[in-house]
Order: structure tokens, then sequence, then C-alpha cells
């Protein structure tokens, strides 16, 4: 059986008025279906294109140069327009960096969660709506569904951004670290009910992230990311006890030292317990002394300018 996500190769390029800028360079990747998979990287390693391009959702200057993105066996770099606006509506949901921006700020924030609710033909009833924001830990539901976005703190309108996406219920969720700005305690929370809620609906998770113990515990595997490829792909355990590329090496050097060097560990399971049991606590980002710090990725100005 082929996998649901395939990703063959792909170059991807946008074009800036300094010039070129590969941002995948070869990225071969797959997940199957109900598949929880990580893919860590430093920031401008590819993630985001990565998982952009899964619903050939990049900006107006990339483009798949070569290679493939297949969804269900379908090459969706093929796809018209039509055959992309049913893949999004149907099979994909995204969780961008900053949820927030999804919100539309002229709308309560009920209304912009019945109109999905509705478009799927659920229960918009006020109860269960207010249902869906308990889930996401909001403390008095039954009000923020009568405010606008402006009138939520910035963590309880990322919970909100949330809950809008995981109420479509989507069959493949790409997740851009949107728990990243939350505190620890929400955000393990708040990992823990998407993780879940995926579990329940089979859904495949592609979650993009800098840190690779935050979500590893939800993942059967990691994907790590250099420089526009994946350079390594296994399990959580086996990518932090083995690692077979020097990035991957320098990735973990710079995890809090007590987890390499004090605590005599041999899986993850003890590794986890050795943190106090919980994957999804904040993790220091000081290198440890012997890390070799890791490379910048290449096209560094060209891509400085496309972003300001
Ligand atoms: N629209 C764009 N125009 C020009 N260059 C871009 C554009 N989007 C991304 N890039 C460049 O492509 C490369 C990969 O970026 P990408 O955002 O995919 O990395 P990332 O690993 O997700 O980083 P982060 O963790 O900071 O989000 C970087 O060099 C980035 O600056």
């Amino acid at each position: 059986m082929s996998a649901l996500i395939e990703i063959d190769d792909l170059v991807v390029e946008f074009q800036t008025s300094r010039g070129t800028v590969r941002a995948l360079d070869g990225a071969t990747l797959s997940a199957d279906a109900g598949e929880a998979l990580t893919i860590v990287g430093e920031s401008g390693s590819g993630k985001s294109t990565l998982g952009t391009a899964i619903g050939a959702l990049l900006p107006a200057n990339g483009r798949f140069a070569s290679g493939s993105v297949r969804v269900d066996g379908v090459d969706v770099g093929a796809l018209d327009r039509q055959g992309l606006r049913a893949l999004r509506r149907d099979s994909l949901g995204f969780i961008p960096q900053d949820p927030i921006a999804t919100l539309d700020p002229t709308q309560r924030v009920g209304r912009q969660l019945a109109l999905v609710v509705r478009a799927l033909g659920g229960d918009a009833s006020k109860a269960a709506l207010a249902q869906m924001l308990d889930e996401v830990r909001i403390a008095d539901p039954a009000d923020v569904l009568r405010r606008y976005p402006h009138e939520l703190s910035g963590g309880m309108a990322q919970r909100v951004a949330i809950a809008i996406a995981m109420a479509r219920r989507p069959r493949i969720l790409v997740a851009d670290e949107p728990t990243a700005a939350l505190d620890a305690n929400v955000r393990r929370e708040v990992l823990r009910l998407i993780f879940e809620a995926a579990e329940q609906t089979g859904a495949t998770v592609i979650w993009l992230s800098h840190d690779l113990e935050a979500v590893a515990r939800w993942c059967r595997r990691v994907a790590v990311m250099y420089r526009g490829k994946v350079v390594e792909v296994g399990p959580p355990d086996v990518v932090l006890q083995r690692p077979e590329h020097p990035y991957t090496r320098s990735l973990i050097a710079a995890m809090p030292s007590r987890l390499q060097r004090d605590v005599p560990v041999r899986t993850y399971t003890e590794l986890l317990a050795a943190q106090g049991g919980d994957a999804a606590a904040p993790v220091a980002s000081a290198p440890a002394p012997s890390a070799p710090a890791p490379a910048a990725p290449a096209p560094a100005s060209a891509d400085e300018e496309a972003r300001a």
C-alpha cells in the first residue's frame, strides 16, 4: 500500500529581487494515513515550505522546480484550480505559526466557529460551540463566543484559532508550531488535545517544529531537515540516541546538557522521565559547550530581503 503523502525529490524555488532562493533542494519524505510525524530543523531549513507544498500553497513567488508531491497518489502539482480547491477543502487543514492571523477581525468568535461547523453539517448550537472552546481549555467559553478577536488575549485567540482548525476534522493536518507562544502548561494541554483528536479521527499530522523534544512524545517518526533536504528520518528514540547525520547530532547537542550527559539514558522514555515525565515541557536553547553550531541555511541574504 502506498503512503498517503509522498514527497519525492522536491525542489522549490522562490524568486526574489536578489535572485532565486532554493528553499527545498531535493526533499523526500512520506507519511502514512493516521501517522503523526514531526519535522524538525533550524529556522530556514525548509519546514514551512515543505508543509505548504503538501497543499500546493506556496507564496506567489514560489514554484515547484522539480520533483513531486502526491496525496493519495494524486500529483498536487498537476492539479487544476478546481482540483486544488477540492483537495484543500476535503482533506487538508493548516494551523500556521501565527493562527491568530486566520481569524476574521470583523466577526464574533461564535459566528466564525459556527460557519465552519455548519459547512460540515455539524451541530452549531451554542452548547456545542462552547464545548469546542472548552476542549482547548478556554475558561469561559460562552463569553468568548460573543467576543470579537481583538477582545481576546493572544493565548486565547491562538486557542480559538486552533479550535476552528480542528473543527474541520481534516484528514491531513499540517501544524506549523502553533503552540510555541503559549505558556508551558497550556501548550502541553493543547498539544495533547490536537494529537488525541487526530488519533480519534485517524488524521495524519505533520507537525513542524524547531524543538526535537517538544512533540516527539506524540509522533511515531521524526524527520530532520537541513538546508532544504530531509537528512534523517526515524523513531524519536533512535534519532535522539543514535543520530546519523552530523546536523542532527548538533541539534541534539543544543538540547539541555543534563539530558545528554548527567542522566544515563538509554531510551527516549527514560529521557522523558529524566525531564519530569513530559516531553512537551519547554527546553532551554543554550548549546552545550562542546556543541558545534549548526551552519546557517544557504541563501540567507536573499531570503531576508524577500521577507522584509
Ligand atoms: N516567500 C518567500 N520568498 C523568498 N524566500 C522564501 C520565502 N519563503 C521562504 N523563503 C526562504 O526559503 C528558505 C526556507 O524557509 P522556510 O520558511 O521553509 O524555513 P523554516 O524551516 O520553516 O523556517 P522557520 O522555522 O523560521 O519557519 C529560507 O531561506 C527562507 O528565507
